[in-house]
């Protein structure tokens, strides 16, 4: 087995992915390996997605997460859109079947670049978000931060989208709170017994959502795909918008939205860009890396 793989730097917009080829390998990327290119300013990212061969019959990949503290993840929406571009780039194929831990992912890249992502069904009931406490409901879950007579987050909803959200509901721009402060409390409060990622969500229209994400294992990030779904879905949920969404994500540089359709067979549907930045190799043991000669993205020249 060759020392080195392929990668490249993308992101969702903004989301810092690395997409790792380890086809062909039986070796996962190590968390050492995730911990050290995070420490690395040229190749600090929220997350990996490792691209394995597929395990089932239908499947085009397995795709393994990692958070950028070197943990595992079960989604990641932006991530997908990434991996979706790097395989589109490179066999000209527009539709594919994924696989993750938390189950099968169909995806295709559109006639207009932007790619789409079926992220599964949501998943409502207490014990298998997971929360600590049995809610019946956990539409609106009983959970507040800051003073107990004037609390400044309360009552979030909570789901499921293969990995675990809070939707806190805010009523002015979700850039005014201190999510810095407040974000690393919630994802790891007891009421979260595997963490959470937690977005605080602003309705800006009955079809629309402006967001801001603290991500479980990776901080504060520039967007979050699965978080986005899970705001589009809570939003339905409780009566706040219709099923279809646009989310604008507070961070994202380039403003670009991301579309979440909550659909009537219960699977969420996120539509959004990814962006190739560069490419290079590294040993998925210890992080060493090296950057490409390369400037062209790959399969431009197809385009
Ligand atoms: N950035 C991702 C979500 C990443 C996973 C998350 N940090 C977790 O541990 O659940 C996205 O775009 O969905």
């Amino acid at each position: 087995m060759s020392a080195t793989v392929e990668f490249a730097k993308m992101n969702g917009l903004g989301n810092k992915i690395l997409v790792v080829d380890m086809r062909g390998r039986t070796d996962k990327v190590t968390p050492q390996a995730a911990i050290a290119l995070n420490a690395d300013a040229a190749t600090a990212f929220d997350q990996i997605m490792a691209i394995h061969d597929p395990k089932a019959e239908g499947t085009d990949a397995w795709i393994d997460i990692l958070n950028c503290d070197g943990t595992k993840a079960q989604a990641c929406g932006n991530g997908t859109r990434c991996v979706v571009q790097a395989l589109s780039a490179e066999t000209g194929q527009k539709v594919f079947t994924l696989q993750t831990v938390a189950g099968i992912l169909n995806a295709a890249e559109l006639a207009d670049g932007t790619i789409s992502v079926d992220m599964g069904r949501p998943v409502f009931e207490w014990d298998k978000i997971p929360l600590a406490e049995e809610f019946f409901d956990t539409s609106r879950i009983e959970l507040q931060i800051g003073p107990i007579d004037n609390p400044v987050l309360h009552s979030p909803s909570a789901m499921s989208i293969g990995n675990p959200h809070a939707i806190f509901w805010v009523d002015r721009d979700p850039m005014s709170f201190d999510l810095e402060r407040f974000g690393p409390l919630l994802e790891n409060h007891p009421m979260f017994p595997e963490k959470a990622n937690i977005t605080l969500a602003q309705v800006t229209s009955d079809a629309s959502l402006r967001t801001r994400t603290w991500e479980r294992g990776a901080g504060l990030t520039l967007a979050c795909g699965s978080a986005a779904c899970a705001a589009g879905v809570s939003a339905a949920r409780t009566g706040r918008t219709g099923r279809k969404v646009t989310i604008d994500v507070a961070t994202a540089p380039s403003r670009q939205p991301l579309t979440i359709e909550w659909r009537e067979d219960d699977h969420v549907v996120m539509t959004g860009p990814a962006e190739w930045e560069w490419s290079g190799t590294v040993d998925p043991v210890t992080g060493a890396w090296q950057r490409d000669e390369a400037v062209e993205a790959p399969g431009a020249e197809a385009k």
